[in-house]
């Protein structure tokens, strides 16, 4: 059952079909979701731009051929910039490659980025935007489940180095961005279903219904056909959008006993590690939901989480067919890699947790007992 007092979208669907999530910033934005919603890219672009980057993964190529060809037609100067697909596009090289594909065409600061992909793609091409000629335009058109409700809402962009996951990047955030619910048809299922990750997330960090419409049907859960996918994204980047633009820059790190954006980290610290001892050849949301379970276990261990809420983690990440369990003997190569995570303050670990349901928290420099025990819950 769902509970109707929880947090819903905040703006429902408009006349033609389109749900609209407004997230607050300096220059506030819709993230819009919804079917065809390539009309609306002239008008987020502007009336100054006149030349335009596309950037997208090298599967989609027929996709950033179109938005260009389109764009030309209304137009523009448009140019597609072919990246690689998955981590491999969030390189200090491929990021280099953008830059002289700019700079020979000559973008000034009234012309704009176009992203289409994964949180990969706008991840990187988020950073082109923030970096060229110190700061361009940039709209998202994300791809993935987890490109619509995570990486290109919130303006956090960056790539990967070899000590880290993100560990270089700048808060840049977009004109908009326009989830198109058919690129989920193409999305391979493993794909599909590590965007869910962050899915799952939102509903432990912040809305519980999300939960709820998940183990009503796992299986149907994890395909885009779902009767409730449109929901569960809605509300997903409904707590997106609430966090960030409560906290944009993460600045809050704990205001009553509330915390701010590092909530959406939930996860992240193991997870984090452990794509960078897999060299970052898997995917995101598969580490992170390892991570989920890890803090959860941590909390319980703690005596901060109920047994019922813990053991909530592993089943519903489970009951989608998300990695639980990570090997024993990579403990002290993912202790390493924790300590570059972004909320590590001088030799402090920190790691979001949860006090209760949807009430998450920062459990600081816990005991290296703690984390050990909670390791051996899941190794
Ligand atoms: N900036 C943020 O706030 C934020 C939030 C969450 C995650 N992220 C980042 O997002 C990245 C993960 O993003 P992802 O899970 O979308 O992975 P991804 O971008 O690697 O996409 C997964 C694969 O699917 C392909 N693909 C994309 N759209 C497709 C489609 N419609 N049909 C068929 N194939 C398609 C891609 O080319 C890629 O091979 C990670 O690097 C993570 O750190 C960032
Ligand atoms: O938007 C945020 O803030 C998040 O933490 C969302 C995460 O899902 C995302 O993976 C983010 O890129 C992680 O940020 P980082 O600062 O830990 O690199
Ligand atoms: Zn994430």
């Amino acid at each position: 059952m769902t509970d109707p007092t929880s947090p819903t979208p905040a703006v429902g669907p408009e006349p033609g079909g389109a749900n609209r999530i407004r997230v607050a910033a300096a220059s506030p934005y819709d993230v819009v979701i919804g079917n065809n919603l390539l009309g609306e890219l002239p008008g987020l672009l502007g009336d100054d731009v006149r030349r335009v980057a596309v950037i997208h993964p090298r599967a989609l190529r027929t996709s950033g051929d179109a938005i260009r060809d389109d764009l030309v037609a209304g137009g523009y100067t448009a140019h597609a910039i072919e990246i690689p697909d998955a981590e491999e596009a969030k390189s200090a090289e491929v990021l280099a490659y953008c830059w002289s594909v700019l700079g020979q065409a000559g973008f000034t600061r009234s012309d704009a980025i176009v992203s289409i992909g994964g949180g990969t793609t706008t991840d990187l091409a988020g950073f082109v935007a923030a970096t060229w000629l110190r700061g361009v335009k940039v709209v998202h058109i994300p791809t993935t489940l987890l490109g619509m409700v995570d990486a290109a809402v919130g303006g956090k962009t960056g790539i990967n180095t070899a000590e880290g996951k993100n560990l270089v990047g700048a808060f840049w955030e977009p004109a908009g961005v326009l989830c198109d619910l058919a690129a989920l048809e193409t999305l391979p299922r493993n794909d599909y279903v590590s965007g869910l990750a962050e899915v799952v997330k939102c509903g432990f960090i912040a809305d519980p219904v999300i939960l709820e419409l998940v183990e009503a049907d796992p299986e149907g859960a994890s395909s885009p056909a779902y009767k409730h996918t449109e929901e569960l994204i809605a509300r997903a980047i409904q707590v997106k959008a609430d966090t960030v633009g409560a906290d944009l820059r993460e600045k809050t790190t704990s205001v009553g006993g509330q915390i701010g954006r590092e909530a959406l980290n939930y996860g992240h610290t193991l997870g984090h590690a452990i794509e960078r001892v897999e060299r970052y050849k898997w995917r995101h949301g598969a580490a992170i939901s390892i991570g989920m379970v890890f803090v959860a276990e941590l909390a319980r261990a703690a005596g901060k989480l109920d047994d019922a809420t813990a053991d909530r983690h592993r089943a519903v990440l489970e009951s989608l067919g998300l990695p639980v369990k990570y090997r024993a003997d990579a403990w002290p190569h993912l202790q390493d890699a924790m300590k570059l995570d972004k909320k590590t303050r001088a030799d402090r670990l920190r790691f979001v947790i949860l006090d209760a349901l949807a009430k998450p928290t920062i459990l600081e420099a816990p005991d290296p007992s703690l984390l050990i025990a909670a390791y051996a819950e899941i190794s």
